[in-house]
């Protein structure tokens, strides 16, 4: 609705380009098998076309309900780290065009130190994010100083 009930004339209460992008990546996160985080990712080019999506998930033939989904298995073999994919990842290895160079990601979760590399090197050039909850740690604070070193925008 335009918030005034008049059919005549265009709605106002759309989505803003932004947060339709943000609930995307939302949206692909609850895909993820993962009990404790879901992380989704959206990539957007100039012209607000999505070209990639993904979730944080095991690889492509590691079947979910065989991987362990602890944190700290008394096995650490067993840690989920180790294996699963970041939604980040995801998003980039999904990318429905040759370049994503110049784009933005939507993220719920700050990108970890790992993703930072594989967002630089794919040549995204801005990250929006939801949730900064671990930018005490090293990882994000890694992260940080990579993408600030080239000149990836961060918000
Ligand atoms: O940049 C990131 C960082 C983490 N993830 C995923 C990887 C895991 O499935 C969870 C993190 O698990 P915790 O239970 O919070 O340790 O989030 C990601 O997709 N992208
Ligand atoms: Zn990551």
């Amino acid at each position: 609705m335009n918030g005034t009930g008049d059919r005549n004339s265009k709605r106002t209460d759309f989505l803003e380009w932004q947060e339709y992008f943000m609930a995307v990546a939302f949206l692909a996160a609850k895909r993820s098998k993962d009990p404790c985080t879901q992380v989704g990712a959206c990539i957007v080019n100039d012209d607000n076309v999505i070209v990639g999506i993904g979730y944080n998930g095991m690889p492509k033939g590691c079947d979910d309900d065989a991987f362990s989904w602890a944190k700290k298995s008394q096995n650490r073999r067993d840690n989920k780290h180790l294996y699963v994919c970041h939604a980040e990842l995801n998003a980039i290895l999904n990318k429905n065009c040759s370049d994503i160079k110049g784009c933005t990601i939507y993220v719920a979760l700050f990108p970890c130190n790992e993703c930072a590399k594989v967002i630089i090197q794919s040549g995204i050039k801005e990250v929006v994010y939801m949730s900064d909850k671990h930018a005490h740690k090293c990882n994000t604070i890694a992260s940080k100083k990579m993408l600030n070193a080239a000149n990836v925008k961060y918000r």
